[in-house]
């Protein structure tokens, strides 16, 4: 692994009662990139993802977390202690508190250790006031805090849920197709808070929406069966005869992958 990377996983298998979801794959993270991981259906993408988060262990392969504490070996820790050392994750359907405000929702996520109910009558420190105020801006929901999260459209409820996140102060995102359902606009603007988030943070998006990957990737992994198929540039993505043919079945046109 590079000395620079801020999580490895080398040679991983994952096996569901005997069958291999995951074969052999190794991925390398940058500290600071936006990595989207994509492949047709039962590519392995999610169980990768699974893997990084603790979720599901592998048979075999090593996974480092080279986190602010130090290296850690992912396959050896339960997933709550992963979460803490700093890998975040976010499931395709929100877990966000529907009647409540979406402050309130930020400040419930801002102190895990806390009731739900202290959290809400515990007054704020001035601190935690101009946390919760960047956060409501990066996500775009400054004019929203006071909105009940149930009242927030589709697109807003998943930037909630990943300000939420924000506020455990994860190195790593792990994000699941967090555009699918969206409008066009609110597409291009989770792709901009994605460039955002990546200025002080690693995000890993697994995705299907090939013309929002082309829009905001720099690096693409490109998983089928279970292996690594390729990993490159958009550009070099969307060039590999090998990818087209998983993606088309032989017919080679670079703009219609996915
Ligand atoms: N818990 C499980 N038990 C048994 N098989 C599983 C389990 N989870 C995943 N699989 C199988 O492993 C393979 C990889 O699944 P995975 O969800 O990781 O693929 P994916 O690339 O994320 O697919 P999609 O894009 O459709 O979400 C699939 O064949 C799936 O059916």
């Amino acid at each position: 692994m590079s000395r620079t990377s801020i999580l490895s996983c080398e040679e991983v298998t994952v096996a569901f009662d005997g069958f291999k979801a995951v074969q052999g794959m190794s991925l390398s993270l940058d500290p600071g990139e936006l990595r989207f991981l994509i492949g047709p259906n039962g590519a392995g993408k999610t169980t990768m993802l699974d893997v990084i988060c603790g979720k599901v262990k592998p048979v075999s392969g090593s996974v480092s977390f080279h986190s602010r504490a130090g290296v850690v070996d992912i396959t050896k820790r339960k997933e709550h202690k992963i979460a803490e050392l700093g890998i975040g994750r976010k499931f395709q359907t929100p877990s966000i508190f529907a009647g409540l405000s979406v402050m309130e929702n930020l400040e419930i996520a801002m102190s895990q250790n806390r009731s739900v109910w202290a959290t809400l009558r515990a007054s704020l420190t001035a601190r935690e006031r101009e946390r919760i105020d960047e956060e409501l801006a990066l996500i775009g929901l400054g004019d929203h805090r006071h909105t009940r999260a149930g009242l927030l459209s589709h697109g807003q409820k998943q930037w909630l849920e990943i300000g939420m996140m924000l506020m455990q102060e994860p190195e790593i995102l792990l994000l699941d197709e967090p555009v699918a359902g969206m409008t066009d606009r609110e597409t291009d603007k989770t792709g901009e808070l994605l460039q955002e988030i990546v200025k002080r943070r690693t995000v890993v998006v697994v995705e299907h929406d090939m013309e929002f990957v082309r829009n905001f990737a720099s690096k693409v992994t490109v998983m089928h069966e279970g292996r690594l198929l390729k990993d490159g540039t958009m550009d070099e993505i969307q060039r590999d005869d090998r990818v087209a043919e998983v993606y088309l079945g032989k017919r080679r046109d670079a703009h219609a992958v996915g």
